[in-house]
C-alpha cells in the first residue's frame, strides 16, 4: 500500500530572536542579548550615531526588548492571520489565486527558463537571454511577468491593504506591504513559480548557492509611499537566492544599490546602482549587501522573493554564520530542516 509522504516540517535557527535586530534610527543591526553585553558591543558606535544620554539608551533597550518578544511570537501570530484571512476576506481579484499560468509569465522568462531545463543548457547560452546588469556581482535581470499580471497583482494587493483584515510586516526592516502566504498566495502562486521556473533557472545561474535545491521561500511585497517607508538601509537577505520584481506603480527614485558580498572583506568601490524596470525582476545573491534609496515620487510596490535551499543553509545560518541552532517552526519557517539532506557548498566568498 502507497503512504503518502509526511509534510516537510522547516525550522528556525534561533538567533532570529538575538541576532540582526534593525534599529533605522542609527542606521544599526545589533546582536541583543542583555544591557551588559550592548554596551559593551556597541557602547561606542552608538554614541557616534547619536544615541547618547541615558534616556536613549534605555528607549533603545526597550524597543530591543519589544522586538524580541514580537519575534517569538511571530510564526503563531501569522498562521492566524493566514487562517482568518481565509476565512473571511475576499479577494477583488480572484483569478490571482489560481494556479499561475505560463499566459501570466512574459516571453523572455518563460524562453529562459525553457532554455534553461533543456538537454545541454549552460550557462553561456542562459545569459544570451538575460540582461547581465554585473557579471562581477552575478546579478541579473529579465522581464518576469506580463504587464496584466503586475497589473492585476498590484489591484489585488491594494485591495488587501485597504481592508480591515490584519497584516504582517514582509520582514524586519520593511514596515509596509505584505506577506503572500499570509493571503494564501504561497500554494497558488510562488511555489509553482520556484519549482517549475526558477529552479531550473538559479541551478545554471547559481548551481554553487543552491539554485538547483530551492525548497522554500519567503515571499512578500514592498510598499514605499510618501510618508511610509521610503527607503531602506544597507542589508543581506535572509536567502541563498532573491528574485525582486517591479509591479508598479508609477514611481521615480527607489533604485537598488548593491555592495560586496557579505563576509567578504570590503571593498571600497563604489555601490553599484541598478534602477527598477516595472515587470521586470532582479536577480541577485541573498549575500551581496545591497539596498534601496529613497523615492523620490509615486509609490513602488515590489515583489521580493527570498529564495532558500535548506541542503545549503543547514550547514551554516546566513545570519549568524554559524551552523544553525534549530528550532521547529511554522510553515516554511526560516527554511532550515532537521534531516540530513545531502548538502551542497556553500557560496564562494567573492
Ligand atoms: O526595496 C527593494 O526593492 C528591495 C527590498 C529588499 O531588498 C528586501 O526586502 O530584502
Ligand atoms: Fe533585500
Amino acid at each position: 500500500m502507497a503512504t503518502a509522504a509526511a509534510p516537510r516540517r522547516f525550522c528556525r535557527c534561533a538567533c532570529f530572536c538575538s541576532e540582526n535586530l534593525y534599529v533605522a534610527r542609527y542606521g544599526l543591526h545589533l546582536r541583543f542579548r542583555d544591557e551588559r553585553q550592548l554596551r559593551r558591543d556597541y557602547g561606542p558606535i552608538l554614541r557616534s550615531r547619536g544615541c547618547v544620554s541615558t534616556e536613549d539608551f534605555q528607549q533603545l533597550l526597550a524597543e530591543l526588548e519589544q522586538e524580541v518578544e514580537r519575534r517569538q511570537r511571530l510564526g503563531q501570530e501569522s498562521a492566524a492571520r493566514k487562517t482568518l484571512i481565509a476565512s473571511s476576506y475576499s479577494p477583488a481579484r480572484p483569478n490571482i489565486y489560481s494556479t499561475l499560468q505560463d499566459a501570466a509569465l512574459a516571453p523572455e522568462f518563460l524562453a529562459a527558463v525553457q532554455y534553461s531545463a533543456s538537454q545541454g543548457a549552460n550557462l553561456k547560452g542562459l545569459l544570451q537571454r538575460l540582461e547581465t546588469v554585473s557579471e562581477e556581482k552575478r546579478i541579473y535581470r529579465v522581464p518576469v511577468f506580463t504587464a496584466a499580471f503586475c497589473q492585476a497583482l498590484l489591484e489585488e494587493l491594494e485591495h488587501f491593504e485597504q481592508s480591515d483584515m490584519p497584516k504582517g510586516r514582509p520582514n524586519t526592516m520593511n514596515n509596509h506591504g505584505v506577506l503572500l502566504h499570509e493571503l494564501g498566495l504561497d500554494e497558488p502562486l510562488v511555489t509553482p513559480l520556484r519549482e517549475r521556473f526558477l529552479r531550473p533557472l538559479m541551478g545554471l545561474l547559481y548551481p554553487d548557492c543552491g539554485g538547483a535545491r530551492l525548497d522554500s521561500h519567503r515571499a512578500f511585497v514592498v510598499k514605499y509611499a510618501p510618508g511610509q517607508d521610503r527607503e531602506l538601509g544597507c542589508h543581506y537577505d535572509n536567502a541563498e537566492l532573491t528574485l525582486n520584481v517591479a509591479l508598479g506603480k508609477a514611481f521615480t527614485g527607489g533604485a537598488l544599490y548593491f555592495g560586496g558580498f557579505f563576509q567578504a572583506p570590503p571593498a571600497l568601490t563604489q555601490p553599484l546602482e541598478v534602477e527598477h524596470m516595472v515587470g521586470r525582476g532582479v536577480l541577485h545573491r541573498g549575500g551581496q549587501l545591497h539596498g534601496a534609496r529613497a523615492l523620490n515620487t509615486g509609490e513602488r510596490w515590489n515583489l521580493v522573493i527570498w529564495l532558500r535551499a535548506s541542503a545549503v543553509r543547514n550547514r551554516l545560518c546566513p545570519m549568524c554564520c554559524r551552523k544553525p541552532d534549530l528550532v521547529d517552526d511554522e510553515g516554511f519557517g526560516d527554511g532550515f530542516t532537521r534531516e540530513d539532506a545531502p548538502t551542497v557548498d556553500v557560496c564562494a566568498l567573492t
